[in-house]
């Protein structure tokens, strides 16, 4: 009998036809207290999940005795208690590598439009004011040999480095846990500390994940540390800004601008105040939403439920301890 497994996830039509030639799959909308009453006997059967961005806990566990692995649809995995995992010694598989060269793409985006003001620009040609001439009140700010400073220097972060040193003759400067001998060859990046590198950035970019460690590591000392010409990015996780502290130091001036992928809450209230902060690029959370990528990222967890559930595992594993 084929493995019981619960997607969560809608999946194109080619990959789920795969994942049901290996398993006995239950599609569920998500992972809610009101589907796991509902499903109850499907989730205390399932060997496997699939899907993405729903909180995975002791109390989602205690539904799923039976549960050997789980195959998440990204590479943050901040919304599973890992500890709870291991203690079970359930598998736990993500899609690094798939998204890296996208989210850096966003990263640059979110750069270029802040500094360049894209989008308020847009809104007022789309509005009907460019009448004539333009005039300083719609000059942005140089992008190009500006100094970028990248928070976490990982797959995402050096993706990042080389668009900067390559494209737009950026120096660098990171911080992470430990130095990176690539991007300092590669990039000619020069690792330093946290404030010194808030002090000296124009651009500062956080690709870090959201752990105890990272939880609001920028807060309103940090940003009165940045320059009042600088301009914040955030791809990595909502909760590494203490976005209360954000939206002082955008009204205060204390920095220039701010481009957002990813939020406290998410979605983003209608109401927060940072919707109507014009120096704000917010966006809905698109770092790896391209066609291309968010197919590749769907095959990467498929085949890596596969492997899991098959006791292949080779790569993209969060807690390979438990595979001992
Ligand atoms: N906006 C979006 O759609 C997306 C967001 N993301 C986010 O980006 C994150 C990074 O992805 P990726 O680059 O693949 O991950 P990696 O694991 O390759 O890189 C993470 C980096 O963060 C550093 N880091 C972790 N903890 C700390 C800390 N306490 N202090 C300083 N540095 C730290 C690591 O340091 P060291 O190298 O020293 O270990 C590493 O350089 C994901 O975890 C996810 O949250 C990812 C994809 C899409
Ligand atoms: O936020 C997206 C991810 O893959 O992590």
């Amino acid at each position: 009998m084929k493995p019981s497994v619960i997607l969560y996830k809608k999946l194109p039509d080619d990959l789920l036809a795969r994942l049901e030639s290996h398993f006995s799959v239950t599609q569920v909308s998500s992972l809610s207290a009101e589907n796991l009453q509902k499903h109850a006997d499907v989730f205390a059967n399932a060997e496997g999940i699939l899907g993405s961005s729903e909180t995975v806990g002791k109390d989602f566990l205690s539904h799923t005795p039976k549960l050997r692995a789980a195959s998440t649809v990204s590479v943050g995995y901040d919304n599973f208690d890992v500890d709870a995992l291991n203690a079970r010694g359930i598998v736990l598989m993500h899609t690094p590598t798939v998204l890296t060269e996208t989210v850096a793409d966003t990263m640059m985006t979110l750069v270029l439009a802040t500094a360049r003001r894209a989008v308020e620009v847009a809104e007022r040609v789309k509005a009907g004011e460019w009448k004539g001439g333009i005039g300083a009140d719609w000059f942005g700010i140089d992008v190009h040999h500006k100094t970028l400073g990248i928070l976490g220097m990982g797959r995402i972060g050096l993706a990042l480095a080389q668009r900067a040193h390559f494209g737009f003759n950026m120096p660098i400067l990171y911080n992470a846990r430990r130095h990176h001998q690539e991007a300092e060859d590669r990039f000619n990046a020069r690792y330093c500390d946290l404030d010194t590198l808030l002090a000296e950035s124009d651009f500062v970019c956080i690709s870090l994940p959201l752990t105890d460690e990272t939880y609001h590591l920028i807060g309103a000392e940090q940003l009165a540390k940045m320059k009042s010409s600088a301009i914040l990015i955030n791809a990595g996780r909502g909760p590494v800004v203490d976005e209360k502290a954000l939206i002082q130091a955008l009204v205060d001036g204390k920095i220039h601008a701010a481009g957002l992928d990813v939020f406290e809450q998410e979605p983003l209230p209608v109401d927060s105040p940072l919707l109507s902060l014009p120096n704000v690029v917010a966006l809905p959370h698109i770092g790896s939403a391209t066609h291309e990528t968010r197919y590749n990222m769907a095959a990467c967890a498929v085949d890596n439920l596969i492997a899991s559930l098959s006791g292949n595992v080779k790569e993209n594993c969060v807690n390979p301890q438990v595979l001992k």
